[in-house]
């Protein structure tokens, strides 16, 4: 079926920017806007077909926090191998819609599996030649722009997008071949390039990536650096909610970038992907976050060349850091983060990419059971970062992050109670001394979760129910104790500041 917009919602040429969306009536922040169902395509990413239902797109990682307990498990396809379910009823509507036309198909190629955007414009190729695709469905898919004409530009000279026009077209040649269609290998091209300019990016209630998908009502919205909206995923369903008061008849945006980085990198960036310049009211202000990109530096006479090499070089290690064996992850990245650290009144501990690096540093740590080491950037996070990038304290990425950290929390709370003998310090470390009562921080972090769920995410989405799932904590008065979490967040703000850089 294709998709339908709410009746407030309507579609307006702009100049210079093509179609976009509209709302005929003022909307509240935190309103869901519109809601569907299944976009017309959605396929895991390849490195989560096995942890991920290809339905609805549960995921269950192997290597969940002990205190969770999870014992869902996904069933696997005895056709191809390839792809999982979370149960019969996602499997037969997985069956019935799309996947027993590439059942065979991607059997025959097993053990090896296309890339996602290959098997997206595989299955919307089967799915024609099945006539399982409405008029309408197809007929809004070659609506949505392909820029083929700037790919190709660009690749002869040499640009930007030469790699991006060379994968398209070996990709397209895969699809083209795998599919056995009848279809010209020229409009697979355009097909393909269409899935790569269109294409959103399926995230967990965690922000983790778990697929792509593509949806021909949602590639309407136009991209801000300050936008109204966000998209947000259930599973495999699209939410796109407000995130600040829109008047009626006016456009509504989302992010095609990460809006955390400075303003030159998202016009790289939306223009390398994207093929278009910026003139949002950020870009036009050098705003990010609303925050000037080089506030106090050149006040205090470090020269913007020297951020931007500050930038550049942190970047650089971040990406070796990439490819490098666990130990000299850490290591790499350490050295990126010590960069900053001598600039840190004038560099602040937000601006791009000091926050990705500490996000990489902490995810390191806890898979290496480091928790206290974890959590003490997380919380540098949670005080100083996220509160400056998203101001708006029920923002979903602000609240999908407190999330983790509240996740984090209780599994370092979880290892202080199994290895008692080590006195909690092992675990604990350089955070012991702070003496924090863990019960009362878990019922604060609950407090903030929950309050936010209605605006940020809706009460029936899969986040909420993912949060509602997590076993409650205890609560403190159980223990004896009271719950301060006041005193408590003072302490923990005070830890954020003394222990990390
Ligand atoms: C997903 S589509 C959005 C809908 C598109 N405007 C259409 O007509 O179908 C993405 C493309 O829209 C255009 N676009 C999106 N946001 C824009 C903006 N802020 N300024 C100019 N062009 C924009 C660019 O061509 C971009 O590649």
């Amino acid at each position: 079926m294709p998709d339908t917009f709410p009746s407030n919602i309507y579609t307006s040429h702009i100049p210079g920017k093509g179609r976009g969306l509209f709302t005929s009536h003022a909307i509240e922040a935190g309103e869901l806007v519109f809601l569907l169902d299944r976009p017309l395509l959605c396929v895991p990413s390849n490195r989560h077909l096995d942890e991920t239902c290809y339905h609805c797109f549960l995921w269950l990682p192997q290597n969940t926090p002990k205190f969770e307990d999870d014992t869902r498990r996904l069933q696997g396809c005895m056709g191809c191998k390839v792809v999982k379910y979370c149960s019969k009823s996602c499997q037969s509507r997985s069956w019935a819609g799309y996947h027993k036309f590439e059942c065979k198909i991607l059997g025959r190629l097993y053990p090896q599996v296309p890339p996602s955007l290959v098997r997206m414009v595989m299955q919307l190729l089967l799915r024609k030649k099945a006539d399982a695709l409405s008029h309408s469905e197809w007929n809004d898919f070659l609506r949505t722009v392909d820029h083929v004409d700037r790919l190709k530009k660009d690749s002869t000279k040499g640009g930007l997008s030469h790699d991006r026009w060379h994968d398209v077209q070996l990709m397209s040649q895969a699809a083209h071949r795998y599919s056995g269609t009848h279809e010209s290998l020229i409009l697979v091209q355009s097909m393909m390039a269409r899935s790569l300019v269109n294409s959103m990016t399926v995230t967990d209630g965690t922000g983790s990536t778990l697929g792509t998908c593509l949806s021909t009502s949602a590639a309407l919205l136009n991209h801000s650096c300050n936008p109204s909206c966000v998209f947000i995923f259930s599973g495999a369903s699209l939410s796109i909610r407000s995130l600040r008061p829109i008047p009626a008849n006016a456009e509504l945006t989302i992010s095609y970038t990460d809006i955390t980085k400075p303003t030159h990198r998202r016009q790289l960036d939306l223009r390398s992907m994207y093929y278009f310049n910026c003139t949002c009211e950020y870009c036009t202000n050098n705003l990010t976050c609303g925050l000037p990109d080089v506030p106090t530096a050149l006040e205090k006479g470090l020269s913007s060349a020297k951020i931007l090499d500050l930038e550049a070089e942190g970047e650089r290690l971040q990406s070796l850091a990439g490819d490098a064996t666990p130990a000299n992850k850490i290591k790499l990245l350490d050295q990126a983060m010590e960069l900053f650290v001598p600039y840190k009144d004038i560099y602040p501990v937000w601006r791009h990419p000091w926050p990705s690096i500490r996000d990489e540093v902490r995810l390191l740590h806890w898979n290496l059971d480091h928790w206290s080491v974890a959590t003490v950037h997380a919380l540098k996070a949670y005080f100083f970062i996220d509160p400056m990038l998203y101001s708006n304290a029920w923002h979903p990425v602000r609240i999908q992050r407190v999330f983790v950290m509240f996740k984090l929390i209780r599994e370092l709370q979880y290892q202080i109670f199994v290895s008692p003998d080590d006195g909690g310090d092992r675990v604990e470390g350089d955070l012991k001394k702070y003496n924090i009562q863990w019960l009362s921080v878990n019922k604060g972090l609950e407090e903030e979760i929950e309050a936010a769920i209605p605006k940020g995410f809706g009460t029936e989405s899969s986040f909420a129910e993912e949060y509602r799932r997590l076993p409650k904590s205890e609560s403190p008065e159980k223990w004896g104790m009271r719950v301060d979490w006041v005193g408590e967040r003072a302490k923990l703000e005070r830890a954020a500041r003394e222990i990390a850089n």
